[in-house]
């Protein structure tokens, strides 16, 4: 075990959409006996929210006000995680493509990343956890002792999540998909708040011409690594 931190290392995967953070984040953390933290899941959470309370986008006051009175937690289910919102189980809810798109533009929002920031560092502060997100080496736990940025070209990114779409009965098609993912991209890379981007002592994976379990190696490696580093002190 480290003697960095009381549970372990924290480490941090962060990258665009379709790069396999949720399958890779999964995998190490069973494999190492960590906390999964999807820290994507918590920004749909609360586009969920404001979707149903009928909070714009754009209300930053109102955003605020929801993000007070919301309590995000995960519980896991067997090899899953469901995401619970004030107790209410939204895992399914939370990944409709409509809620997608809504979480990009509530995630550029000021209020909902100091908000959820917060609640992600006392998730993760002592260790033993790896969170996936956007901006986890570069804001949420600059120190983290393991960053990985994991991509892909954003046509096998594309083709990736058109097979999820289509394995779930979605229509929409390969272009169109490619197309989703591209915007993605610009709006996380583009905003203000915690953009999307590569930690400068981030290891790079582009997982383009890698399968799952090849990933996986370079990734529980390198935390291994890094872990009996730590023990040396
Ligand atoms: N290296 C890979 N090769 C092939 N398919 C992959 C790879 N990594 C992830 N996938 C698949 O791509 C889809 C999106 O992966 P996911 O982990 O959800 O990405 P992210 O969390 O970065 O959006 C999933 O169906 C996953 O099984
Ligand atoms: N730490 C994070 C995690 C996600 N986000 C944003 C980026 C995405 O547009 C949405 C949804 O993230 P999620 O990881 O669930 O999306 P993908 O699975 O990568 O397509 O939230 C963020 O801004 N910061």
């Amino acid at each position: 075990m480290s003697a960095v931190r009381e549970n372990g290392v924290i480490v941090a995967i962060d990258g665009p959409s379709g790069a396999g953070k949720s399958s890779l984040t999964k995998l190490l953390a069973r494999r190492l006996g960590y906390i999964h933290i999807d820290t994507g899941a918590m920004f749909r959470a609360v586009a969920l929210m404001s979707k149903r309370a009928g909070i714009a986008s754009d209300d930053d006051a109102g955003l605020a006000e929801l993000c007070r009175g919301l309590e995000i937690t995960f519980v896991r289910d067997g090899e899953n995680c469901r995401v619970l919102a004030n107790g209410e189980d939204v895992s399914r809810e939370i990944r409709s493509e409509e809620i997608g798109l809504l979480t990009s533009a509530i995630s550029a929002r000021k209020p909902v990343r100091e908000a959820l920031l917060i609640m992600q560092r006392a998730m993760g502060a002592k260790g033993g956890v790896i969170l996936e997100g956007r901006d986890i080496g570069t804001v949420v736990f600059p120190d983290a002792e393991v960053k990985f940025f994991l991509s892909a070209s954003a046509e096998e990114r594309g083709r990736r999540r058109y097979l999820e779409l289509a394995a779930r009965g979605d229509q929409a098609t390969l272009e169109e998909t490619i197309a989703k993912v591209i915007q993605r991209d610009r709006q996380d890379e583009g905003r203000e708040h915690a953009p999307l981007k590569q930690a400068e002592d981030a290891l790079p994976i582009d997982s383009t011409s890698l399968s799952i379990d090849q990933v996986l190696t370079v990734m529980e490696n390198a935390v291994r690594e890094r872990l009996v580093q730590g023990d040396k002190g």
